[in-house]
């Protein structure tokens, strides 16, 4: 019996360049993340989605693009990780650094993938081509991947 935690995740994408956070504690700590977290009660997807992304790297968007959806299980826990992925072409504001996070760009032949969590290897190539995934990554620890599947859809 597997409950569900519903998160966000953000990836701000320009022609040249991505911007990624440097995670500075907690969860995925030392790996460099899409920006996002929990919803508070009462606000939408979207609109965590959005909260987050200001929180951790003060930059503020207009609209996002739904681009996937992944459920993760670990090995031992019965909590599924119902990430909500979105892509922003467009914002306002410079990156900041939080307490949280620690923002940089990185031109799109320069992904640190080596230093992130290793399902992005997979499908964030997708969301850089604007196409729409669904996913399920089952992990064991932080970073190996037992088992997974990954299908392109046409709407999320
Ligand atoms: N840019 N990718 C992420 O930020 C990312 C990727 N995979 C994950 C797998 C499990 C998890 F708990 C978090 C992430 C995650 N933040």
């Amino acid at each position: 019996m597997f409950t569900s935690k519903l998160l966000t995740l953000v990836l701000v994408v320009q022609p040249e360049r991505i911007l990624l956070g440097m995670k500075k504690r907690g969860f995925g700590a030392g790996l460099w993340n899409g920006f996002g977290g929990k919803l508070q009660e009462g606000e939408t997807i979207e609109e965590a989605a959005k909260r987050e992304l200001w929180e951790e790297s003060g930059l503020t968007v207009g609209a996002l693009q739904k681009i996937g959806n992944i459920k993760f299980e670990f090995v031992g826990s019965t909590e599924l990780l119902d990430v909500h992925i979105f892509r922003a072409d467009e914002f306002k504001g410079e990156p900041t650094e939080s307490e949280e996070m620690r923002p940089e760009w990185f031109s799109l032949d320069k992904i640190p993938y080596d230093s992130m969590w290793p399902d992005d290897y997979i499908w964030l190539p997708l969301l850089l081509q604007k196409k729409k995934f669904l996913a399920y990554f089952k992990f064991e620890g932080h970073d190996k991947i037992v088992d997974y599947t990954l299908e392109e859809v046409e709407d999320i």
